[in-house]
């Protein structure tokens, strides 16, 4: 595969998921944190999962990842069955102490190239390409506990592009950053995106973070997680954060979500901001 492109046949979906229902079953207790959820992802998607705590977000995220299983309803990637974890799929959480301490940068985005089986010279070739891309060369030799929390999220995205998955997981990956580094690292993902064209799958709570990251949003309401709408937001980036149809958007989904539309509309529909 190229290492710089990842390859995309527009408007194909490469991920569905069909009527997913998720229960957490502990004793006798039973929760449900997924309702018939259905919606695809296509290749060069953006797209973010947007709803309130407890919505079901990252259940759904991990269910695609495959460590946990659906209730019902059936998730495929490529036209496959989602039956465990795979290669295809690559993680990043908001948690950067995911990052092996004792690696450097370079050890630390390499090794799950070497545990994938790929040599060691290219595994090498691969991570520093993606350590330049963003923008950590001069800190390939560093480890973690020295790197802020801007740079070690870089490193987790450049650790997980390297592997080349059909599809990048991300969760809530930068709500522990603080305002500013946040704001640089979803500009620099759009242009790591606009460069590599990835596929990617964003988690977040926050309304504005989801029309800036993503081309499209999936709105979940909670208790069960319940698909709520999908708007249209590739027209949204971070120049365009405060201007009058960005507030505008932004305020739709907050009715969508919490506001009378809330309950007003039972069905899920298509909305397009
Ligand atoms: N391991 C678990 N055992 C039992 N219930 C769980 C478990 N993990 C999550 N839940 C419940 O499932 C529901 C969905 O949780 P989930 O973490 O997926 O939501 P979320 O939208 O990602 O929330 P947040 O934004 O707060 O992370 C919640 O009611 C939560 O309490």
């Amino acid at each position: 595969m190229d290492m710089h492109r990842f390859p995309i046949a527009p408007g194909e979906a490469l991920l569905r998921a069909d009527a997913i229902t998720l229960d957490y079953r502990s004793g006798a207790a039973t929760v449900r944190a997924l309702e018939n959820v259905s919606f695809e992802v296509h290749r060069g998607d953006r797209l973010v999962l947007l709803g309130p705590s407890g919505c079901g977000k990252s259940t759904l995220l991990k269910a695609i990842a495959g460590f946990i299983k659906p209730c019902a309803g059936s998730l495929t990637l490529d036209g496959q069955p989602i039956v465990g974890p795979g290669p295809d799929r690559f993680v990043v959480f908001q948690e950067f102490d995911q990052l092996p301490p004792w690696k450097s940068v370079l050890g630390n985005v390499m090794f799950p190239l070497l545990a994938g089986g790929v040599s060691r010279a290219e595994a090498r070739t691969r991570a520093l390409h993606w350590i330049n891309k963003v923008g950590l060369s001069p800190f390939a030799d560093a480890f973690p506990h020295t790197l802020s929390g801007g740079m070690k999220a870089r490193v987790a995205i450049a650790r997980a592009l390297a592997m080349q998955p059909a599809i990048l997981l991300m969760d809530e990956p930068f709500a522990a950053l603080d305002a500013l580094t946040r704001r640089s690292m979803q500009e620099e993902l759009q242009t790591l995106w606009e460069e590599a064209r990835f596929t990617m799958l964003f988690v977040t709570h926050s309304i504005e973070e989801a029309l800036v990251v993503g081309n499209r949003i999936v709105l979940l309401s909670p208790h069960p997680g319940r698909l709520r709408a999908q708007l249209n937001s590739h027209q949204f980036d971070l120049g365009s954060a405060g201007s009058a149809p960005f507030q505008a958007a932004s305020q739709r989904i907050h009715r969508l979500l919490f506001g009378d539309d809330a309950l007003a509309v039972q069905a899920p529909e298509a909305v397009h901001a």
